[in-house]
């Protein structure tokens, strides 16, 4: 199995600050990865380099077989699907889903000039189904519950058939019924033996869908503890990373985290 993440002793620094400190992690075709760490950690910031919108300061990013700085980035980003919090802002509120679906082929959003062929507009369509968006297709992006359109955006990040595919805080204010669609949709993509290669981020154990391998705790921008899911999100790994007794749950495939009171009794 080759390697789609490659990164040794990754760091990020903007000025005092160290935002990754010496990240080591692999993540190989076929896995999917949870990236979960306390506001601040880091996640955001290791998406960026995963993403080819950040270079490390120090180093080796390897993505999809190239080395961040001896890449064209612009080579290397059309085979990454990505859906985070600033995209999403960029996404005009007038246009159909559809559209917005369809026009990730040209890597653009706005459906201006660009004229798509049959065949995209198959494949938009089949994510779009897949994702649970099918009976929403020709309402515009602004007329969709949070929910809808953070399905939305993985149909369009699906659009171009990426190899890596990246989810920045997709659960990130949904209410519960929406989280449980989100989850059940994400738990689709994972055991789609035809999915990317997938990296989610989440603040909470709850949002892990069933179908996900392996996992890495981030604290302070250092690894906590990185590999397969069932040795990572563990009482002590956790507890050490949110700085409290926290008891984990695992049933039917969900994850449950909970603060430990058994000390007080
Ligand atoms: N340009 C910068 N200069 C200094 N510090 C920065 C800069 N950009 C980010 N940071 C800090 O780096 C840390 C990591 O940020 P990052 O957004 O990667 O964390 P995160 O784990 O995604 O957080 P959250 O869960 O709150 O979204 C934060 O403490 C943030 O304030």
């Amino acid at each position: 199995m080759s390697a789609v993440i490659e990164f040794a002793d990754v760091t990020v620094r903007r000025g005092d600050a160290l935002l990754l400190d010496n990240v080591n992690w692999t993540v190989r075709e076929g896995e999917r990865w949870v990236l979960l760490g306390p506001n601040g950690a880091g996640k955001t910031t290791l998406m960026s380099v995963a993403s080819a919108q950040m270079h490390p300061t120090s180093g080796v990013a390897g993505i999809l077989g190239e080395v961040l700085g001896a890449v064209d980035v612009f080579d290397l980003r059309p085979r990454i699907g990505l859906t985070s919090a600033v995209l999403a802002e960029r996404i005009p509120r007038g246009e159909t889903v559809r559209d917005l679906v369809v026009s990730a082929a040209y890597g653009v959003v706005g459906r201006w000039r660009e004229e798509y062929d049959e065949m995209d507009h198959a494949q938009a369509e089949a994510l779009l189904s897949e994702l649970g968006c099918g009976g929403f297709m020709d309402r515009t992006f602004g007329t969709l519950s949070e929910g809808e359109r953070k399905r939305v955006q993985i149909a369009r990040a699906l659009m171009t058939d990426p190899e890596l595919l990246l989810l920045d805080e997709p659960g990130a204010g949904l209410d519960l019924g929406g989280r449980e669609d989100l989850v059940s949709t994400l738990a689709v993509l994972a055991y789609d033996e035809s999915s990317p290669a997938t990296v989610l981020v989440s603040h909470h154990v709850e949002e892990i869908p069933p179908g996900f391998t392996h996992a890495l705790v981030l604290k302070d921008g250092r690894v906590m503890a990185a590999g397969p899911i069932d040795e990572v999100i563990t009482d002590s790994v956790l507890s050490a990373t949110f700085g409290m007794p926290l008891r984990v749950t695992h049933e039917d495939g969900r994850w449950q985290a909970r603060r430990s009171h058994r000390h007080l009794g």
